[in-house]
């Protein structure tokens, strides 16, 4: 079954062309990471694709029934506490208080958000959890699609590599699909099935490569290995390797 379908997608930001006939595919249960250098039309093509921006051709199938999108900010409603702005997406489908607040707090369990901190206003929470907070009110209305746009690129090194460690845990358990966007290879091989790597010199996909792990053998030896033998030896990541100087493998 396909979660999400793209045919034919083209983008053009003021007559200059970003995206044109991308194709892709996402399989359900499947997390695929979007990877490519700072431009190549990562978050173009991901906010094409949860149907925030209309593609100039194409179009997008969704065979998911519901989806949540977490961002690089959390973008929280600052005067909403915790619990209030995971409940928020339930609030606004007109659920009732009762059940709103105990799905939150199931959602805020699923993150390892402590419920001490759920009555907090954002600005008393710290960059963690306030991330969490924002994985949580994207997980609260039980989706079976998750877009992620650079979702951890703020976070420093150990909490980058909890939340990452939360998201596949959250995959496993809620069985969501999932189009994850980074620029950073290790994480795109820590939590995704598949990678796919965009290029724009090709102004869309250049290939693709199965991340050939267990899910459970995902340390970081063998993440770090995976990188080093993809960035040497793979001629797709090689533009990878020589244009994005954020790149931390
Ligand atoms: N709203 C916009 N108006 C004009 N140009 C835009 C707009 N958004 C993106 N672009 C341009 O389109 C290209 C692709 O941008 P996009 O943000 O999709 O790339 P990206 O791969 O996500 O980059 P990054 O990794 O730096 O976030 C870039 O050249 C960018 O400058």
């Amino acid at each position: 079954m396909t979660a999400l379908a793209l045919d034919g997608v083209a983008h053009a930001y003021f007559g200059r062309t970003v995206l044109d006939r991308v194709v892709l595919r996402v399989a359900e249960d499947e997390i695929v990471a979007l990877v490519g250098p700072s431009g190549c039309g990562k978050s173009t093509l991901v906010h094409i694709a949860a149907g925030l921006i209309e593609p100039l051709r194409g179009r997008v199938v969704a065979g998911y029934r519901r989806h949540g999108m977490i961002f690089q900010e959390p973008r929280l409603l600052p005067w909403a506490t915790a619990e209030d702005n995971i409940a928020y997406p339930l609030r606004l489908a007109g659920v009732a208080r009762g059940e709103r607040l105990e799905k939150a707090r199931r959602a805020a369990d699923l993150v390892s958000l402590d419920r001490r901190d759920l009555g907090k206003y954002p600005v008393e929470l710290s960059g963690g959890m306030r991330q969490r907070t924002a994985i949580a009110r994207a997980l609260v209305v039980e989706p079976d699609f998750v877009f992620f746009d650079e979702p951890f690129t703020a976070l420093d090194v150990a909490l980058k590599r909890q939340m990452q460690d939360l998201v596949i845990a959250a995959a496993r358990q809620a069985r969501f699909a999932g189009l994850f966007v980074t620029h950073d290879l290790a994480e795109a091989v820590r939590v995704s099935d598949r990678i796919v790597v965009l290029d724009e010199r090709v102004r869309g996909i250049a290939g693709e490569r199965f991340v050939g792990l267990a899910h459970g053998a995902r340390d970081d030896a063998a993440v770090f290995a995976a990188v080093q033998s993809y960035l040497k030896e793979d001629p797709l990541f090689r533009h990878l390797h020589e244009t994005d100087e954020r790149r931390i493998a």
